[in-house]
């Protein structure tokens, strides 16, 4: 094994599948005949390279965004500071977002604007390498960073217009350093300052983590820990998003309308937009908001709550003049976690809604879910969550 290909410590065995069904996000692993095709004999086509788009990557008509029927309605916003002022009304606020929506946006996080700027900054340093310099860091095997942004002939289904850069850090009571380094290793434009303010970043991000685990916990009737084994035995990993500019806007989509597979997805957006949310049968923009980030419930949350909190769907636009990045901070619960939810949150009145299963389950039929697919839609995890419906 050379120094180059070893995986972060931390990054092994049942976690390192479960990690790896979500930070595939909405991309879709599967070419023509239902197999993959070795890299090395793929046509590539670089999404930021393209002048007209192509046929096949236009999204069906009924999938188009129709901008003109968009109503506005901001998603909530939930100011932090209410935990020294207000923390009863706080977790009552976080309560009805994990409910009705099942997004916000969250004020005063703690994460410092200049930790943000600098992973936006860094973000577009790295997609702005040269496409040669991102196609080398292509996924191989069970890498634990990954670029993907290349669409193949190979594929049936209409593609993201987007690139993006996956880095699976392992596991939170062994993130450190190395970890960060074991994963940016081939990350040309980055440094170990960049490396150190990405630590910083880390761990404010457990730390923010921290509180939203203890308030949603409270919000539902649990003892104030119940979750907070996911910052010990569970794992992060993060997703940059890069959306190029695109000369059909109208005809594709960023990312199709997903779920995300993991418990919690903290984001960090720039102020383009393009983000949506699905509510009652309509989609939202989300509004970006400058300094501040968005924390979308995953599926396994949903399971866990017994389907109390929800799964939100979402998807992105993508614009004609102006590019855009996204970073996606992703929360893992340990394999072997149990999705049965809590005594508390069973009863007469609200039975059980799913059949028992572990976190290493549901990411298993996620994966197969993903790999059968064979048509133009992608993969709804909604679908997938009312599959284990008693
Ligand atoms: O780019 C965005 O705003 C969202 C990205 C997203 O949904 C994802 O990475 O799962
Ligand atoms: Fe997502």
């Amino acid at each position: 094994m050379t120094e180059r290909s070893k995986a972060p410590r931390g990054c092994q065995g049942g976690f390192q599948m479960a990690i790896d069904t979500a930070t595939d996000g909405p991309e879709v692993p599967f070419m023509k005949s239902g197999t993959m095709v070795p890299v090395s004999q793929q046509k590539h086509l670089i999404t930021a390279e393209v002048d007209v788009v192509p046929e096949e990557w236009k999204v069906s008509l009924e999938d188009r965004p129709e901008v003109s029927t968009f109503e506005y309605i901001d998603i909530p916003s939930i100011d932090l500071s209410l935990l020294e002022t207000d923390r009863a009304e706080l977790v009552r606020r976080l309560r009805t977002t994990a409910t009705d929506w099942g997004i916000c946006r969250l004020i005063n996080h703690g994460i410092s604007p200049e930790l943000m700027k600098e992973v936006e900054t860094q973000g577009m340093k790295f997609f702005g390498q040269s496409s040669q310099e991102k196609l080398k860091l292509l996924k191989h095997g069970n890498g634990n960073a990954y670029y993907t942004g290349i669409n193949t002939e190979e594929r049936r289904h209409s593609l993201h217009w987007a690139e993006s850069f996956v880095m699976k850090f392992g596991l939170w009571k062994t993130l450190d350093l190395d970890a960060i380094n074991g994963c940016t290793i081939d990350w040309a434009t980055a440094d170990d300052n960049f490396r150190k303010s990405l630590l910083e970043f880390m761990i404010g991000l457990k730390s923010l983590s921290e509180k939203i685990l203890q308030l949603f916990a409270e919000s539902l009737g649990l003892k104030a820990d119940f979750y907070s084994d996911i910052l010990e035995s569970g794992g992060l990993a993060s997703r940059w998003n890069y959306y190029p500019v695109c000369p059909e806007p109208g005809e594709v989509l960023g990312a199709h309308s997903h779920t995300d597979p993991n418990f919690l997805t903290i984001l960090q957006q720039d102020k383009v937009g393009g983000l949506q949310v699905e509510k009652d049968g309509r989609w939202y923009n989300v509004q970006p908001m400058e300094g501040t980030l968005v924390l979308n419930i995953g599926d396994l949350f949903q399971i866990w709550t017994n389907g109390i909190f929800k799964s939100v769907l979402h998807r992105v636009l993508v614009n004609g003049s102006v590019s855009r990045i996204s970073v996606a901070w992703l929360l893992y619960p340990r394999s072997s976690q149990s999705l049965s939810p809590p005594e508390e949150l069973v009863d007469e009145k609200h039975p059980r809604m799913y059949r028992e299963l572990m976190v290493e389950e549901y990411h298993q039929k996620v994966l197969t879910e993903r790999l059968a697919r064979q048509d133009s839609k992608v993969f709804n995890g909604q679908n997938l969550i009312d599959s284990l419906t008693i």
